[in-house]
């Protein structure tokens, strides 16, 4: 078999690519700075793709990574990747939050600092032979007032150099609760109006969204204490750079440092080039050893572990499956697939609704893994290979198929117990299934009790429960060569309606199933192949 293939599209750490060629197991490209057309042309060989925030992964990308699992981001900003086209493909997007959270969190304070002192342009000053010390006179942090807007990792990071630097620091994030911001010693302030006019210093650590967009625009800048000093080191779009061009030059914002921009990189002739009071830095908060070396050989491990193992680490378009959680739930994952692809073929078409009832020992552990399996392998026969655990639910959605999830545990006679139902205009089917042992077994279908071995051909029939049913199965079944390997009954009551399923060893072919229906006492045969 041949070796998963992975691109390596932006500059990683060494350490990283490393630890992806590790062992062997993986086909490992590293090629930088491609043209858009040059990644297009190539992608479709590689089943797995890391990039940082150059590259862009956008649709069209997308739509020709025709053999892409998974998208690997050695950083935390995914916005250079088309996460929706990603997702109705069915490839994972991870990233690696957390691994520069440091040093993007330091190089924002060393951009405060240089705000308030100046100290890039009293470099420059000095370097240009001149000896200029009226120019460059700065302002203290001690006793300043600090707004943060966005006080996830980065922002938490900075409020605890802001309080050691004595400052009073205040908060802006709409998600963050009033007991977090407490323990981290910072005032919640509940609304951008009321916290921006009273800042000396702002700094933005949020990401870029529709709602954020602009966060900073030239309403909001004219409301801000004249002389404040701001720093970008999130995204660039969250402060309307026009207008900050505008407030810079009237001074009602004294400095301002950016280190991300609207557009990467930032334009020659761009007007924040030309301001005394601003200072830019290319996009330089990850860029320490520490960091690249830490998110590199990060995403090396969770791309080698999506590729080879199926563990789920830091995924941003599907929940993570850490190997703890694979080595328990891996078998009912294995089972929930078994139930989906079996109830897939007993169900008729419109499906309306699907419910997973999880009983028992198997609610100590995150069904969240079973349940995208089993959606997954159910929708299969509607969307065919294509559908895989990232994009079911999307799948389901566009189908109008409502997933529910339950935890009734009323199915005492097993310790645990997968129940699906699917219902829909004509009714509703179910299948359960549960382990005897280490071994995996269909218990239940339609709410009847049977025992069948999830596997192979299966021959399931309603018929009416009198004698010389299942002799004439038997027999017709043989006549033909197809061979009985495992036989279930269930009747509701004596003489009343039985439910019969059988594993077989061959599929029965439909002239088998006319002879056996014949008579009028079997009905309603279903062929099931797992
Ligand atoms: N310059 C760089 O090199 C660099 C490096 C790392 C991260 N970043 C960027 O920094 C930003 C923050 O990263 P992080 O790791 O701290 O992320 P994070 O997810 O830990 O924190 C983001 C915070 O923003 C908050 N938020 C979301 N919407 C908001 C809104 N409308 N108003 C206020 N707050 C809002 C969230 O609640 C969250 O607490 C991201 O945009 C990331 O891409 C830049
Ligand atoms: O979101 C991030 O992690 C940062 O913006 C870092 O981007 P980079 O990997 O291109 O330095």
């Amino acid at each position: 078999m041949s070796k998963p293939k992975v691109l390596v599209a932006d500059p990683i750490a060494q350490k990283g690519i490393d630890e992806l060629a590790n062992g062997g197991s993986l086909d490992v490209t590293v090629k930088i700075g491609l043209k858009p057309d040059e990644l297009l042309a190539i992608i479709g060989e590689f089943n797995a793709l890391v990039v940082r925030s150059e590259t862009k992964a956008n649709a069209k990308v997308i739509e020709a990574a025709t053999n892409l699992k998974v998208i690997g981001r050695a950083g935390v900003g995914v916005d250079n990747v088309d996460v929706d086209a990603a997702t109705k493909r069915g490839i994972i997007v991870m990233n690696t939050p957390g691994g520069n959270t440091i040093s993007t969190a330091e190089h924002a304070f060393s951009l405060m600092v240089s705000t308030a002192r100046n100290i890039p342009q009293a470099d420059a000053s000095v370097k240009s032979g001149k000896w200029d010390r009226k120019t460059f006179v700065g302002v203290e942090l001690y006793n300043k007032t600090l707004a943060i807007l966005g006080m996830g990792r980065i922002g938490t990071e900075i409020a605890r150099r802001a309080i050691a630097f004595g400052m009073r620091v205040l908060a802006y994030d709409p998600y963050l609760s009033a007991s977090r911001a407490r323990s981290l010693q910072v005032e919640l302030v509940e609304s951008l109006d009321l916290i921006i006019p009273q800042a000396d210093f702002i700094t933005l650590h949020m990401p870029l969204t529709a709602e954020t967009k602009y966060m900073l625009n030239a309403e909001r800048l004219a409301k801000t204490k004249k002389g404040v000093r701001i720093v970008n080191c999130a995204r660039g779009g969250l402060i309307d750079e026009a207008a900050l061009v505008e407030a810079l030059k009237s001074k009602q914002v004294a400095a301002a440092a950016l280190d991300v921009f609207e557009a990467e990189p930032l334009p020659a002739e761009s007007p924040l080039r030309g301001l005394p009071n601003l200072i830019l830095t290319p996009h330089l908060g990850a860029s320490t050893a520490e960091a690249q070396e830490g998110v590199g050989i990060e995403v090396a491990e969770q791309i080698r572990a999506a590729l080879l193992s199926g563990e789920i680490r830091n995924a941003v378009n599907m929940p993570s499956i850490d190997a703890k959680t694979l080595a328990v739930v891996g078998p009912h994952i294995a089972l929930g697939e078994k139930l989906g692809h079996f109830l897939s073929q007993i169900a008729a078409k419109r499906v309306e609704s699907l419910n997973i009832n999880y009983s028992g020992k198997i609610n100590e552990a995150d069904t969240t893994p079973v349940t995208r399996s089993i959606l997954a392998s159910f929708l299969r026969a509607a969307g065919g290979p294509e559908v895989n655990v990232v994009n079911c639910l999307s799948f389901a959605e566009n189908l109008g198929i409502k997933l529910t999830e339950s935890r009734e545990s009323s199915q005492s006679d097993f310790a645990e117990l997968i129940e699906l139902t699917a219902t829909g205009e004509n009714g509703w089917v179910s299948v359960a299934g549960t382990f005897f042992g280490t071994t995996p077994r269909i218990v239940k279908v339609n709410g009847r009790h049977v025992e069948a071995k999830p596997e192979g051909v299966l021959f399931l029939f309603e018929n009416r429960d009198r004698p010389g049913v299942v002799g004439h199965v038997g027999t017709l079944l043989g006549k033909h060569k197809v061979n009985i390997a495992g036989m279930s009954l269930s009747r509701n009551e004596e003489g009343g309606e039985a439910l019969t399923l059988l594993n077989l060893d061959s599929v029965p072919s439909e002239a088998i199933i006319k002879e056996l229906t014949a008579g009028g006492d079997i009905h309603s045969v279903q062929v099931v192949q797992l």
